[in-house]
């Protein structure tokens, strides 16, 4: 078995579904067994930045707010800075802003204008790929600021819900694919 199978396998083996939340018919993929494990942590981590590795990516976005928890490390392992997508209303300067739907119902993201300058190579981070919508609004924010979008890292893809296609496949990187 190759390391980057036997880590999936124990990624999934980890982490719990857990059935109709946060609504009736949404089975929730709960990583939260998987961060509190540091081994296991470190090692999905360093799997998430590799496909990058050589990519000379200087920012790493990541999403509120389980993104938060997988990009900020992903762009320590990269040698980036960090910039957080945030909920509205929740950055204190100048921002850009999209609105999405998304799996269980609808919402905003907003970034500092000036977080991400133009032509700088950015990647975006999450733990969670499932319709796509996070992810795109994400990338639109990146293109309002003239970032340039190198790929897509996720520790989960919902393969039965599309978003990589919505994403363009050859972008797209998760270490799971159910
Ligand atoms: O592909 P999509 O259909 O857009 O769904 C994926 C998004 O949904 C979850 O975030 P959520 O909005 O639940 O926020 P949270 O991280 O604060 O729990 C997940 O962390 C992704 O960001
Ligand atoms: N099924 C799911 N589990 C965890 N996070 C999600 N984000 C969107 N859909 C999700």
């Amino acid at each position: 078995m190759s390391p980057e199978t036997s880590l999936a396998t124990e990624l999934q083996s980890r982490m719990r579904d857990v059935p109709d939340f946060p609504r009736p018919g949404i089975v929730f993929k709960d990583i939260t067994p998987v961060l509190a494990d540091p081994v296991l942590f470190q090692r999905l981590i360093h799997a998430m930045a590799e496909p990058f590795r050589e990519q000379r990516i200087t920012k790493v976005i990541g999403v509120e707010a389980r993104g938060f928890i997988l990009g900020a490390p992903v762009a320590l392992a990269l040698n980036a800075g960090f910039v957080p997508a945030r909920k509205p209303g929740k950055l204190p300067h100048r921002t850009v802003a999209e609105r999405y739907s998304l799996e269980y119902g609808s919402d905003g993201l907003e970034m500092h204008h000036d977080a991400v300058l133009s032509g700088e190579r950015a990647i975006i981070v999450d733990d969670v790929l499932a319709t796509g919508g996070t992810a795109e609004a994400t990338a639109k924010l990146l293109a309002q600021v003239g970032g340039e979008l190198v790929g897509f890292s996720f520790l989960i893809a919902l393969g039965f819900l599309d978003g990589v296609k919505r994403l363009g496949a050859q972008r797209v990187h998760s270490l799971i694919t159910l």
